[in-house]
């Protein structure tokens, strides 16, 4: 799929991995339409943005992933803007064990609710013209993270839901592919104050960190390259593709239909 004046939109776009995704969709000739609560931060990137790719190729919108009628607005905001949507990232996160209700709104949740949504805009049966949804878990979304088994749930929540509406697309004609991103740890703002974000688990803090110095800590750009193969590779939906310092993987799971 060649991205060129297709219309992209990222959630959780304003830093870190997001801001990364959009920066080489729209390197490849696509639109984007950043979403993300820090109004600050959307704002001043968009501005950066503009300058850099020209004022037509990036919208900001101040977006909460917990609200249904906030996204649903700026879905429709963007196909106003740029007259539809071909690619969605679900990429906005958190991590925060201590409010355990809130990461499995946003982090999970939020995943089902921006996908139903821009169903309603991408399906071929809603005339749409189908494209692609890349979903951001993690790889504990394939292993457990002993220090944050809630964080640990919606990850594997979020590689589960992928899996099944991608198989649902396919069968029902969707005309959507939809593909989800398992990296390692990554250098964003998220792996700060690690301690603090593990709340009552925060004892296995060293155990997280011994981990981190065995497999590695990778930047935000590769996880992008990543993103770019799943969105332009035609032949890949259903797909989980971890990455980590020692390089990248297609993830085969177990098949139980024969
Ligand atoms: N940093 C890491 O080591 C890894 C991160 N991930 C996942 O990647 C995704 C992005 O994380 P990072 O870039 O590392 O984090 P980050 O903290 O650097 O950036 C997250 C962005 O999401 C936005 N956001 C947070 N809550 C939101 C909400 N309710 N609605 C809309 N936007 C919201 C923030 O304002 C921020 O701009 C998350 O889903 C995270 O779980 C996955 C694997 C590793
Ligand atoms: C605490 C920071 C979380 C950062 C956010 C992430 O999503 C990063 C996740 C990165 C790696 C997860 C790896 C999970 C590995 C498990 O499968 C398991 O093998 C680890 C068991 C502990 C160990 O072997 O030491």
């Amino acid at each position: 799929m060649a991205l060129n004046d297709k219309t992209a939109v990222v959630t959780g776009a304003a830093m870190g991995i997001g801001k990364a995704m959009t920066e080489i969709l729209l390197q490849n000739g696509a639109q984007v339409a950043i979403l993300d609560v820090d109004k600050t931060a959307g704002e001043r990137l968009t501005e950066e943005l503009n300058k850099r790719y020209g004022a037509e190729k990036t919208l900001f919108l101040n977006c909460n992933v917990e609200s249904e009628e906030q996204i649903k607005a700026a879905f429709q905001k963007t196909v106003e803007t740029f007259g539809g949507i071909d690619i969605l990232c679900n990429n906005a996160g958190i991590l925060n064990e201590s409010t355990w209700e809130k990461i499995v709104s946003i982090n999970l949740m939020g995943v089902i609710r921006g996908t139903y949504l821009a169903l309603e805009h991408m399906s071929k049966l809603s005339g749409g013209r189908g494209g692609v949804i890349v979903n951001t878990a993690s790889m504990a979304g394939l292993g457990p993270l002993p220090s944050c088994p809630v964080y640990t749930a919606t990850k594997s929540g979020v590689v589960g839901f992928t899996r099944a509406m991608a198989a649902a697309s396919a069968v029902s004609g969707y005309g959507i592919r939809i593909n989800v991103l398992c990296p390692g740890f990554v250098q964003t703002d998220l792996m700060s104050n690690m301690s603090a974000r593990l709340g009552q688990f925060s004892h296995l803090a060293d155990v997280t960190q011994q981990l981190i110095e065995k497999i590695g800590i990778i930047n935000v750009s590769d996880v992008a390259d990543c993103l770019l193969e799943l969105v332009t590779d035609e032949t890949k939906n259903g797909e989980a593709l971890m990455l980590f310092r020692k390089g990248k993987q297609y993830v085969t799971f177990p098949s139980f239909s024969e």
